[in-house]
């Protein structure tokens, strides 16, 4: 057996207490053998005045957007998409979505995410990107049908399912997937209902946007007299397992609804914020017992993939929003990042205890900014950057290592991605 170990840190436990410890993992399982005061490894990781905390979740995502960071800001979420997104996403190439799927587990690593929810195109060729880079992910192909006459929506939900079907288990299980049709309204209901029984005998969940906007709530409640979640539960969208991003117009009966079952939520507050689309009643859903993730949504409505940002913004949205200073404290959103996120994607990691997948990060506290340390928990909701990671830890392998990506050249990714992003423009712009 091969062993590492990441020695003389302070450790963030699954009861959310901090002590002093050591934590030896497994290489060859990918699993946390025992923390405390541990033998050592045939390989070690110095966590000396350093904090070790579960790696991060980023429950929603669209690593390849990272090619369209910047390139349309400040409008609604329908505009937004109709106008600028899906014209410039109709040009993407498949070399476009491996290069930005690349600068997006290279900012993702850097920044402590070890696993993360991608919905996008071009599956199997962007999941072998993350998986080469040493992530795990849960991944699945977006399926739209708004726009497409029967056989082709037909054909888009077939890949889909061809595709869930292909790449689960993949790279020794560290790739797992979803059915992803993309919202309740740019996917045909009739469809959504024939696909999500085969979803579930392929043995795969499904994830959606839901109730991202106040404007996809209302045709939904004309057209079938029931809220959109009521109306995903009629069409056998809502089962154990399955996940959702947003949920930021839900109602008491809908969070019930989530709650009773089993459904996750990926919660999104900098893109929610951004396209103006509201903000997710985060207390309510914890008060009901919903399994609450934090997603950073794509890079082009965020515009980066730090979830430490990312949770933050979680943590001062949610009191705003529960008009309370209480609410959606420290403890609640860093456990949202770590383990909530990775109990949304159904990975038994963002825990640090004997038995879960060793996915860790080690955070460096010698910091202007984390100095004094009162409280580390608050430090981790409250003031730690992604950029202060100083190692990344996926599956027993360190991944990143004194903030050196090891398995990318990360020199060759961002100049590779600015290329692919400027002549993606130009082709798109050409074809209006
Ligand atoms: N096969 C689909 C692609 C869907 S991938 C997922 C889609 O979600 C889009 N997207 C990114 N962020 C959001 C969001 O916050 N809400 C809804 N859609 C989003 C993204 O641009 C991409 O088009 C097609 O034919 O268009
Ligand atoms: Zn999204």
């Amino acid at each position: 057996m091969s062993a590492l170990q990441i020695a003389g840190g302070r450790v963030l436990f699954p009861d959310m207490t901090v002590r002093e410890a050591d934590v030896l993992a497994d290489r060859e399982r990918g699993r946390i053998l025992e923390t405390g005061d541990t033998a050592r490894g045939d390989e070690t990781l110095d966590a000396e005045g350093c904090l070790v905390v579960p790696g991060l979740v980023n429950a929603h995502c669209h690593a390849a957007m990272t090619l369209l960071r910047g390139y349309a800001d400040d409008k609604p979420l329908d505009v937004w998409l109709r106008d600028d997104i899906w014209p410039v996403e109709a040009a993407l190439e498949p070399e476009d979505i491996v290069a930005g799927a690349r600068l997006g587990a290279a900012e993702l690593l850097k920044n402590g995410v070890t696993a993360l929810g991608d919905m996008y195109f071009e599956v199997p060729a962007a999941a072998a990107v993350l998986a080469e880079a040493g992530l795990r992910a849960r991944v699945g192909h977006g399926i739209v049908t708004v726009g497409k006459d029967e056989a082709e929506a037909r054909a888009d939900f077939e890949e889909g399912l061809s595709v869930a079907r292909e790449l689960d288990g993949a790279a020794a299980g560290r790739i797992r997937s979803a059915l992803m049709p993309h919202s309740l309204t740019t996917v045909d209901a009739d469809l959504l209902e024939e696909y999500a029984p085969r979803a579930r005998e392929a043995g795969v969940p499904l994830h959606y946007h839901a109730n991202e906007t106040a404007d996809e709530v209302n045709p939904i409640v004309e057209a079938h007299g029931v809220r959109p979640l009521e109306h995903a539960d009629d069409l056998g969208l809502l089962e154990a397992g399955d996940f959702i991003a947003h949920g930021v117009h839900v109602d008491a009966a809908e969070i019930e609804l989530l709650a009773e079952r089993g459904v996750g939520v990926a919660h999104c507050p900098a893109s929610n914020m951004k396209l103006a689309s509201g903000i997710a009643p985060v207390q309510a859903m914890l008060d009901a017992g919903v399994t609450v993730g934090i997603g950073t949504d794509g890079a082009a409505s965020n515009n980066d993939l730090d979830v430490f940002d990312e949770l933050r913004d979680a943590a001062m949205v949610g009191k705003l929003e529960a008009d309370d200073a209480a609410a959606v404290a420290a403890p609640d959103v860093v456990r949202a990042a770590t383990e909530g996120g990775a109990d949304v994607l159904g990975f038994e990691a963002g825990r640090i205890e004997a038995g879960a997948l060793a996915d860790l990060v080690v955070v460096d506290l010698d910091e202007p900014h984390l100095t004094p340390v009162h409280d580390l928990l608050s430090h981790l909701a409250y003031a730690v950057r992604g950029s202060d990671v100083r190692h990344t830890v996926v599956d027993g392998e360190v991944v990143v290592r004194d903030r050196e990506l090891l398995t990318l050249d990360e020199a060759a990714v961002t100049r590779e991605a600015e290329r692919r992003a400027k002549s993606l423009i130009e082709r798109a712009e050409s074809d209006e």
